[in-house]
């Protein structure tokens, strides 16, 4: 059965540690693709709720300290548990802060999906990077290469999105074209992107390589079939939760 089919079927506990500019939106993508979002942050119920959710997404967008420790916590027993943890290190470029709190994570827990734009990826690497924000900035590099050493250096799976996303192992990488450039105009599609891999990983967890390239392509074509009926962000924001709810219904070509 393909692994949305399964998804919707068995809608798994999607346990995000979120910023709060996107947590509104993230949970609503994640309905719509017919998981169930629970957004928990607390040191106090860290432990408890990772253990009892499908999956871990921990994402930095606005960070605080006390977050960084329930992030740890929270990671190490859905990991303990057996079940996935997707990074999203956003912004992770933008400040050493952000940096510092990325690396401790990756140090400190075993991740299981990193998932940055290239802007995230290059601090991460240490590649000279022109980092604007949260947002992937300008530079030049061997994306993918870089991307497997990050995989092999932290024994995760690395996906890295863009215009064409990548996924990796560090040994294998597939790629995935696609999508379309209003993604960008809305905030948050590379949030929600992380938690919607983390519930693919949660359902495919065999293949965890081919179950995040099949999140990757899923999203991407909910954004192509979006931005068809789309005028701009606030409509495109509409319509991409719409897509991510309706696509297998209207097609099964993306289907991985
Ligand atoms: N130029 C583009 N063309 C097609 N799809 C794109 C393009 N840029 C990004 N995307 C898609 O948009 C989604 C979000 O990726 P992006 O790299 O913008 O994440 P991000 O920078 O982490 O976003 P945010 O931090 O705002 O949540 C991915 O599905 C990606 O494939
Ligand atoms: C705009 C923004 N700032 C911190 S997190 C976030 C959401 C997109 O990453
Ligand atoms: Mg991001």
């Amino acid at each position: 059965m393909p692994l949305i089919h399964q998804l919707r079927k068995e809608q798994p506990l999607v346990h995000c540690i979120t910023n709060i500019v996107v947590a509104n939106f993230q949970a609503n993508g994640l309905l719509a693709i017919g998981a169930s979002p629970v957004m928990a942050d607390a040191i106090e119920e860290a432990k408890d709720i990772a253990k009892v959710a499908d999956c871990s997404i921990l994402n930095i967008g606005t960070l605080k300290q006390q977050t960084v420790d329930a992030m740890i916590l929270s990671g190490n027993s859905a990991r303990a548990a057996g079940k996935p943890v997707v990074l999203d290190p956003v912004g992770a470029g933008a400040t050493p802060f952000r940096k510092a709190c990325v690396l401790q994570i990756l140090d400190e827990v075993d991740v299981t999906l990193l998932r940055c734009n290239v802007g995230e990826l290059a601090a991460i690497a240490d590649i000279p990077w022109n980092a604007k924000g949260v947002d992937a900035g300008e530079g030049q590099a061997d994306v993918e290469g870089i991307a497997k050493i990050v995989a092999l250096k932290y024994a995760c799976l690395v996906a890295v999105s863009g215009e064409i996303d990548i996924v990796t192992d560090g040994h294998s990488t597939l790629s995935i074209t696609g999508g379309h450039p209003m993604m960008t105009n809305i905030t948050g599609t590379g949030c929600l992107l992380s938690s919607v891999v983390g519930a693919f990983l949660s359902i495919g967890s065999e293949r965890p390589l081919e179950a995040a390239a099949a999140a990757l392509a899923f999203y991407k074509r909910a954004g192509e079939e979006a931005a068809k009926v789309s005028h701009g962000p606030g409509d495109f924001a509409m319509n991409f939760l719409n897509a991510l709810y309706t696509l297998d219904r209207k097609t099964k070509t993306y289907l991985v």
